[in-house]
């Protein structure tokens, strides 16, 4: 039995659409209680654990930095070290906002971090925690998620198009948009042989190719037909109250390696989430 923590997100929809896996909401696993999430996969009878659960609100983590670390850093830490007391996987998503987002070259897995924001931060400790607990692991460094489903940056884009006809977005912060069924999928994929022992550790994988926000709201409104003016505008002329990396490019070269699993296309992904949409 596949346990996923999380059952309302982008990711944990996905899982649930594509996989026969038991998902638990904030009411069977709160995240803000680590010592409860490690109790229920002790009791469970488990083959592997997917924690799709996230504190993912970036601007509102800079004032909850506490909070968001006990649900992105405590809870995946007590996850992992209760799946390896039982012997069995865990997959987990992290973020490319662990890296301070300098120069243009892609990030590999084992580059140094230095995260801007406070959700960063936060995602770290996760990312650490679980390194530590000793058990067998994947961590997929995601970015820029997007479905049919839940909060994105599509969907944003979708409802303001309803009131304006021009748009400024940040031209200067560059990353893969990464549909969130391309992860469940790498996700399902990759559990089984990663509990057999192949892999593990941490991989990326982000949506290729890579563009500015600017770029990736202009291939939203072609595709939605939308008539929207985009003017693109350098990230100091959008303020907001945690910074983002200007390089957010994930090298997925690892994962390739030891799954043979390429980085998605996303406009093939945006496609398919504006038919979901009935946006033609
Ligand atoms: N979204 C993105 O752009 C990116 C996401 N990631 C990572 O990918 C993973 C999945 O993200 P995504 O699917 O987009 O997330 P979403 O923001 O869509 O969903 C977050 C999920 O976490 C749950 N959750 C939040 N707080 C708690 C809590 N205290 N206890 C239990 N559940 C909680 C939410 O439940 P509820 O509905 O009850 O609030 C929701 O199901 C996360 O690890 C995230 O950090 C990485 C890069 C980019
Ligand atoms: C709505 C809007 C946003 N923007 C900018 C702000 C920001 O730089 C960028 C994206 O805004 P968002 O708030 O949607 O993005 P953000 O919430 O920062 O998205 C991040 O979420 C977390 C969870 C991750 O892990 C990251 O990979 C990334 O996906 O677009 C504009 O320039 N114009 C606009 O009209
Ligand atoms: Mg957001």
């Amino acid at each position: 039995m596949i346990l996923v923590f999380g059952k309302t997100g982008q990711v944990a929809t996905a899982l649930q659409r594509q996989g026969e896996v038991t998902a638990l909401g904030r009411d069977a696993a709160d995240l803000s209680d680590p010592a409860a999430c490690a109790k229920v996969i002790e009791e469970s009878n488990a083959t592997c654990v997917i924690n799709a659960a996230a504190y993912t609100a970036v601007d509102r983590a800079e004032e909850e930095e506490a909070l968001a670390t006990v649900i992105n850093g405590d809870a995946p830490a007590a996850m992992a070290r209760a799946c390896a007391a039982k012997g069995i996987p865990f997959l987990h998503l992290s973020t490319d906002y662990v890296f301070d987002g300098s120069d243009d070259a892609p990030w590999k897995p084992d580059d140094s971090v230095a995260p801007l924001n406070a959700y960063g931060r936060s995602k770290l400790v996760g990312e650490k925690g679980i390194a530590q607990a000793g058990g067998r692991y994947a961590i997929l460094r995601t970015s820029w998620v997007v479905s049919s489903h839940g909060n994105n940056f599509v969907k944003t884009m979708l409802r303001l198009s309803q009131t304006r006809d021009a748009l400024t977005v940040v031209d200067d912060q560059i990353g893969g948009p990464t549909p969130a069924a391309d992860i469940a999928a790498t996700l399902l994929r990759i559990a089984a042989p990663l509990g057999a022992g192949q892999g593990g550790g941490l991989y990326h994988y982000g949506g290729m190719p890579w563009v500015s926000w600017k770029d990736f709201a202009t291939e939203i409104f072609a595709q939605a037909h939308r008539d929207v003016t985009v003017t693109g505008i350098p990230g100091v002329q959008y303020p907001t109250p945690a910074a983002r990396p200007h390089n957010s490019r994930l090298d997925c070269a690892r994962l390739t390696q030891d799954f043979g699993i390429a980085p998605p296309d996303w406009k093939a992904g945006l496609a398919q989430i504006l038919s979901e949409l009935e946006v033609t």
